[in-house]
């Protein structure tokens, strides 16, 4: 199967001569990191009457969905899983090496025909056992990164523009062009992948509203416009997702030089039960569904492990304990990273939802958020300690490892690690440093201290990437200025 084919091409390069330059300027404003609360210029938006197209039926029940990466034995693996939903990951869990954005591109398009196959290295076959199969939901790069292989215009392409365009270009005949949109940063933005949508569908002469996109409240601007994406999205958004550890990257990004009162404690500390994230998948809940748009859950990042039972059961509870939460908030399904734990999230949903496909109907007048209740970190507790340091060095050198060796999600230590999970990891670092954190044990976080335990795990660990992860990890936690994001550097080593 070949995807880049010239009409394909022509396609994408058509997105960006509409939209490549709007892209560019709205990642500038990104930079002003303005003071934050909710927008006087759109609270007309905010209490007009007004609602989110109707659901097209595979996307009316979504009570659970697996994520995870377009590598071939996984996406058999993740439509033989039983979810109701497939989200195919080009974002967190994908290194976004050439092959892997082309031969994730084939995958999909043999996914959508239900013919893909495979024969691991180890000769087991793969093969689709029968459907019903999950409904495929793409999540394409973020805004801020290129792709450096194509070029449009003179200039590198945009990695969203490239992944939508081709999964669009390919696959929007079959009738379920369905995306997730990662790390928006403002509505404006939600108004560029509207316009993106408006192009493609007329470009192929695909009716207007064919699309369909949920869209991740991941980021702490994004969490007081979530009406205003909704809104600006309203003919093609089926919801949004509270993307939680891209929201907790977010939030020690744009308050890292801010003071005390701002330094989030280590990170496996922080938990959906902090009130600031409290506050957060409320509102999220409540908008979604005074919209008509569906309440999506976001990552527990507990993995099961087949070779240990004892891992199995605490991840079991812990997801357990998540989605039980979020079913009961009102949440209209939710995310789960591995096979084995479809079961347990879809139990969950099925003992509240009962024979609904979803919760939409659940309003939540109940709930009445404050920008100072989104803004309370010190409402997090807990402390920064000298294991957080050094699991936070540990992990995300082993993630950025795995990351440069074209694998951009992996089991550490029992726990999913994604690109948003590692961002975390160096960020703190970067806050810790630049706010003079103490540690429990006395020590002041410096550079000193950080270079340390960074060369202590280095030398621990081997693999053909370690030393480069080292001098990464080093370069985005320990840089004067803070690194956007940890994939723009290590992009340019793949
Ligand atoms: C913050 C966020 O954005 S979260 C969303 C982004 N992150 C993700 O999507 C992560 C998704 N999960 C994963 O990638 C994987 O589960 C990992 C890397 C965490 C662990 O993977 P592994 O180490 O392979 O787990 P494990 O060995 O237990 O896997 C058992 C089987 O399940 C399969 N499997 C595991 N997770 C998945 C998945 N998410 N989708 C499809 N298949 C999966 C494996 O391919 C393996 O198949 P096999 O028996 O045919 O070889
Ligand atoms: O993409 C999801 C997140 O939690 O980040
Ligand atoms: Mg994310």
């Amino acid at each position: 199967m070949q995807v880049l084919t010239e009409e394909a091409l022509e396609f994408v390069a058509k997105l960006h001569e509409a939209h490549a330059a709007r892209r560019d300027e709205l990642l500038a404003l990104r930079k002003e990191r303005r003071p934050l609360g909710f927008l006087p210029e759109t609270r007309e938006v905010r209490e007009g009457d007004w609602r989110v197209a109707e659901a097209p039926e595979a996307l009316r029940d979504r009570r659970v969905e697996i994520t995870g990466p377009t590598e071939r034995k996984m996406t058999i693996n993740a439509l033989n899983s039983g979810a109701k939903v497939w989200l195919a990951d080009l974002e967190d869990a994908n290194t976004p090496h050439w092959d892997n954005v082309v031969q994730g591109q084939v995958n999909l398009y043999e996914a959508a025909r239900e013919t893909i196959e495979h024969t691991s290295p180890e000769g087991k076959e793969y093969k689709l056992k029968g459907g019903p199969y999950p409904t495929v939901v793409v999540r394409p790069r973020g805004w801020h990164l290129d792709e450096r292989n194509l070029e449009f215009g003179g200039r590198k392409a945009v990695g969203a523009l490239v992944d939508f365009g081709l999964h669009f270009f390919h696959n929007a005949s079959l009738g379920k062009p369905y995306y997730y949109l990662p790390k928006m940063e403002s509505y404006l933005e939600a108004r560029l992948w509207n316009d993106v949508f408006t192009t493609a569908q007329k470009l192929l002469g695909i009716p207007h509203g064919t699309i369909r996109a949920t869209v991740l409240i991941e980021t702490i601007p994004a969490a007081f416009q979530m009406e205003e994406i909704l809104y600006e999205l309203r003919d093609h958004a089926s919801g949004l997702n509270a993307g939680r550890w891209d929201y907790l990257f977010s939030v020690i990004k744009y308050f890292r030089d801010a003071g005390a009162d701002y330094v989030l404690p280590d990170r496996n500390s922080v938990t959906m039960t902090a009130p600031f994230m409290r506050a957060y998948t409320e509102l999220l809940v409540k908008t979604c569904h005074k919209r008509g748009a569906f309440a999506m859950g976001g990552m527990a990042a507990f993995i099961p492990n087949r070779r240990d039972p004892e891992v199995t059961e605490n991840a079991l509870r812990k997801v357990r304990e998540d989605k039980t939460r979020e079913a009961n908030d009102g949440f209209d399904g939710s995310w789960v990273a591995h096979p084995d734990l479809v079961p347990i999230c879809r139990e969950i949903f099925d003992g509240v939802l009962g024979d609904r496909p979803n919760q939409v109907d659940k309003q939540r007048p109940d709930v009445s958020v404050t920008a100072a209740q989104l803004l309370d970190f010190k409402s997090a507790g807990g402390a920064a300690t000298r294991a957080g340091l050094e699991a936070a060095v540990d992990v995300g050198v082993r993630y950025i490892a795995s990351w440069l060796g074209g694998n951009g999600a992996a089991a550490i230590h029992n726990l999913m690690e994604d690109a948003a999970t590692a961002e975390i990891s160096r960020s703190q670092i970067w806050q810790w440093i630049n706010n003079e954190v103490v540690l429990d044990d006395g020590t002041q976080v410096t550079p000193e201290v950080v270079r340390e335990v960074l060369a202590r795990v280095g030398g621990s660990l081997e693999g053909p990437h370690v030393a480069a992860a080292v001098e990464l990890f080093e370069q985005v936690a320990l840089s004067e200025e803070f690194v956007d994001f940890l994939t723009l550097p290590a992009y340019e080593r793949i």
